[in-house]
């Protein structure tokens, strides 16, 4: 079954000056209706704890919750999916592990990636980077720019896989019509919106870009 994609993933992240439930506030007030909590700073009991207040506003909001990477969270809050950064994992033991319904997402640098990804039919987007310089993460991967999307795009065009693209990585509100020029589905910005000095305006930029 094909699953509703947003084009605009916004990612949380672990910052000195701002809990990851103070970034969701911001995002859903903002009008985001995709969040992916992205956390790497706790123990899995204030992970958890952590993860139900920030299902509890965005199930007020009406906004989808990705998690990253802990899977096993997945049952024990009320969240929609979950975002597989480990590009070597088996996507069809966690497709049978989290269900049909879940939302499932995984993590690309090149096509021969998306082949292998798409070629499970597990997984419901890809998200695809980086895109440029991000400091959110050490990156040892080549940067793509918008060559490196149109490439993918017209090989995966041409090869028919239809799985949503999210370009990631180093994204800010002047990239994004060159990216949608490109054809990807849509874009995943952390740095740009969380470090920026007015967070929910740098949020609402990207918003009216893709809307
Ligand atoms: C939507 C979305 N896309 C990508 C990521 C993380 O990708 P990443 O793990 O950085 O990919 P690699 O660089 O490791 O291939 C994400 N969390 N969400
Ligand atoms: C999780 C993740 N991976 C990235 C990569 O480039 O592989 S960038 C990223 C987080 C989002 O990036 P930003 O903070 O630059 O918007
Ligand atoms: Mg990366």
């Amino acid at each position: 079954m094909q699953k509703y994609v947003s084009r605009f993933h916004y990612l949380t992240q672990d910052l000195q000056h701002k809990s990851h439930l103070e970034q969701v506030i911001t995002a859903c007030e903002s009008g985001a209706n995709w969040i992916q909590y992205r956390c790497f700073s706790k123990t899995e009991e204030q992970h958890l704890d952590e993860l139900n207040r920030i299902a509890e506003v965005c199930d007020d909001w009406g906004t989808t919750l990705i998690i990253t990477d802990h899977t096993s969270l997945l049952s024990k809050a009320d969240i929609q999916g979950v975002h597989i950064e480990d590009l070597s994992a088996d996507f069809t033991s966690i497709r049978k592990e989290i269900g049909p319904d879940k939302t499932l997402g995984a993590s690309a640098n090149t096509l021969d990636d998306i082949k292998r990804i798409a070629a499970s039919g597990a997984v419901d987007y890809i998200g695809c980077g980086p895109f440029g310089v991000t400091l959110t993460k050490p990156n040892d991967y080549p940067i793509l720019g918008l060559e490196g999307y149109k490439a993918i795009m017209a090989e995966m065009d041409i090869l028919r896989i239809a799985i949503p693209i999210i370009a990631v990585g180093g994204i800010t509100a002047a990239n994004i019509d060159a990216l949608a020029d490109m054809g990807v589905h849509g874009v995943a910005v952390s740095a740009a919106i969380n470090k920026s000095d007015n967070p929910a305006s740098a949020f609402k930029e990207i918003y009216r870009k893709l809307h």
